[in-house]
Order: C-alpha cells, then sequence, then structure tokens
C-alpha cells in the first residue's frame, strides 16, 4: 500500500504534475509545501511575511514554521486518508521532523520516489514558468540548496528501504514519467470518480 509518498526532485522537476497524477490515481491528499507558504504570504500575515523573506532570496523557509503548516494539513485529515508530499521533506532535518508528526497520527512514508532531472533542463523550465521567484539568481540559490542537500536525504530514505529513483529527462512527457511512478510502486489506480472532497479511498 502506498498511504504517504514523498516526491523528491529539482525545484521544476514535475513534482506538482506528479503529485496531481497521484491525486488522480489514488485519491491521496496533496500536501505542497511551496503552494502552503505561499498560501500564507499571500493571506498577508505576519508569518506569511516572515517567509516571504526566505522564497525570495530562494531559501529553505524555518523548519518550526513548515512543520507547523503541514500539521495543521494533516491533522485536518480524516485518518483513512493517504497523502501525497510534494517539496517536503527538502533536507534530512526535514524528513526526520516529517516522520515524527507522522508517527503522531499512526502514519508513515511508504514510498520517496526522487525523480531524476537534469539542472540544464529545469533551468530552462523555471525560466519559461517566470513565477516571481523564478530569476535566474534565484534560481540558482534554489538548485545549489537541493544540491547540497539531495544526499542525505536520498540516503535517509534509502536506508528506510523506501528509495524509488525515476527517471524524469528532457524526452519524457509527464504522462511518460506517471507510467514509470505507477510501474516502480506497482500502483493500481482507483476508478475515475467525480472529484469529491468527502470521498476517503481505504
Ligand atoms: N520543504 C521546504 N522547506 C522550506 N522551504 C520550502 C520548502 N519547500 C518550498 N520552500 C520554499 O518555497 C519556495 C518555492 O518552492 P516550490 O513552490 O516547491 O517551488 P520549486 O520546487 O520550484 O522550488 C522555495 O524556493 C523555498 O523558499
Amino acid at each position: 500500500m502506498c498511504q504517504h509518498i514523498v516526491l523528491i526532485g529539482p525545484p521544476g522537476s514535475g513534482k506538482g504534475t506528479q503529485a496531481r497524477y497521484l491525486h488522480a490515481c489514488l485519491g491521496h491528499h496533496i500536501i505542497g509545501a511551496g503552494d502552503l507558504l505561499r498560501r500564507e504570504m499571500d493571506a498577508g500575515t505576519p508569518l506569511g511575511a516572515i517567509i516571504a523573506t526566505y522564497v525570495q532570496a530562494g531559501h529553505l523557509a524555518p523548519l518550526p514554521i513548515l512543520m507547523q503548516l503541514v500539521e495543521q494539513e494533516i491533522r485536518a485529515l480524516p485518518p483513512e486518508r493517504g497523502i501525497i508530499f510534494d517539496g517536503i521533506p527538502r533536507s534530512r532535518t526535514q524528513a526526520a521532523a516529517l516522520d515524527d508528526i507522522l508517527r503522531r497520527y499512526q502514519r508513515s512514508i511508504d514510498a520517496a520516489i526522487h525523480l531524476r532531472v537534469p539542472d540544464q533542463v529545469v533551468r530552462q523550465r523555471l525560466q519559461a514558468r517566470g513565477r516571481p521567484d523564478d530569476t535566474p539568481a534565484v534560481i540558482r540559490e534554489r538548485l545549489r540548496i537541493y544540491h547540497a542537500r539531495r544526499p542525505e536525504l536520498l540516503d535517509y530514505y534509502r536506508r528506510r528501504g523506501v528509495l524509488v529513483e525515476v527517471e524524469g529527462d528532457k524526452n519524457a512527457t509527464p504522462d511518460d514519467v506517471f507510467q514509470r511512478i505507477r510501474a516502480a510502486l506497482h500502483l493500481t489506480c482507483r476508478q475515475e470518480e467525480p472529484d469529491d472532497h468527502t470521498h476517503t479511498p481505504a
């Protein structure tokens, strides 16, 4: 069973896209770190103002802030609802903190998918996307931080025996990448049905 899935990959590697495919297949709730942080920034709260200083510089938001937002999301979910994590964890420290939270809710990570996409490809995609934090200097910083943290992060999940490597090269369409994920995790997708938020697949 893949109730809890983590997506690991550089910015622009397609984590958000694959999270949506996984959601369509399994019905799990998506917790997207970038989206959670942006939602707080958009709400104009004092916390959002602190977060903005990190996001604008391409730096990781402080651990306690991120984990507080993640826990709020998890707390609101019915226990049987699976979760797809997009953009969290981004470091070994975050992975351990996430495990601590999940344990409190009798949950645990079943699979960590590493999307392998070359820097050159993600740089092009991010520049085309053009979000305010997609400037060349900020992209460079986000990639630097990603590469600095990646070995320990992959190692964390490799030791747990849940790491899955998936190629997301330039010629692979999002659909190709999803089929690779599906095959690697032996996923059986649920029957297509209207996206009803009260629906909680087992
Ligand atoms: N797990 C995280 N921990 C801390 N900060 C994060 C995390 N995920 C995202 N952020 C912040 O949000 C920004 C945007 O992240 P995201 O929307 O996931 O885009 P991308 O994956 O393209 O960098 C990051 O550059 C960082 O500042």
